[in-house]
């Protein structure tokens, strides 16, 4: 089966994500998504980062009931920081039946040749990369590079988090049940 990866921290996930994995799943270029929920993204820092097991709840909390997504922790029993490279290996080691894509905004892609063994990446798996304002895709950079327009939401886990602290609205920003569980045990608001 053809599964795209789309991988994150997703401190929180929001629906800027959603939107774009259902965009990709209607254009047919993948059956699933999959969300790899990042512990620990090399380029960033841990402060104010939930525990990754909290953030595997809220993604599983955001796609429900919806079967062509799931989320996965397959990260979690992986060295850290979290390396794509190491994982996508590990992917392929433990599902030879799938063939993985690697889901990618614009902006993710710019950085790419700062990430651990990018060359593997390129070489051997399709990237999905959706345009962001403002990027440029190099296409010249690997040939398994396929450049999406997918609408987009300037939504940032960042200014979620923001707006917590300052005890201001979410609401629209991500889907009700991963506002209510937010609400509920007190997540981001220090
Ligand atoms: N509004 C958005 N539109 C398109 N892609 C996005 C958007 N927000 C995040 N992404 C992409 O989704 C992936 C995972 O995002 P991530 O979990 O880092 O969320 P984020 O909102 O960028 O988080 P933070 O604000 O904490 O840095 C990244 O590749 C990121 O570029
Ligand atoms: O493998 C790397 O060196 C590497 C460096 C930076 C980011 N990544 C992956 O890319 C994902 C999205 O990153 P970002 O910075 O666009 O939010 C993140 O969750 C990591 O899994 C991977």
């Amino acid at each position: 089966m053809q599964i795209g990866l789309f991988f994150g921290s997703f401190n929180p996930i929001h629906h800027a994500h959603l939107i774009i994995a259902n965009h990709i799943l209607n254009e047919g270029l993948v059956e699933k998504i999959w969300f790899v929920v990042s512990p620990h993204n090399p380029l960033k820092e841990t402060t104010s980062l939930l525990n990754e097991n909290q953030r595997l709840h809220l993604t599983r909390l955001a796609i429900d009931a919806d079967t062509r997504m799931q989320a996965t922790d397959i990260e979690f029993t992986l060295p850290r920081p979290s390396y794509t490279a190491v994982t996508l290996a590990h992917l392929t080691e433990k599902y030879p039946q799938h063939e993985f894509a690697v889901i990618l905004g614009g902006d993710s892609f710019q950085n790419i040749q700062k990430w651990k063994n990018y060359k593997y990446i390129l070489e051997n798996y399709n990237i999905l990369i959706y345009n962001r304002p403002g990027f440029k895709i190099d296409i010249s950079l690997g040939n398994n590079i396929q450049v999406l327009n997918a609408p987009l939401l300037e939504i940032s886990a960042t200014a979620i988090r923001q707006l917590i602290r300052a005890k201001k609205s979410i609401r629209y920003l991500l889907p009700e049940n991963v506002i209510e569980e937010i609400e509920k045990s007190g997540y981001f608001r220090k």
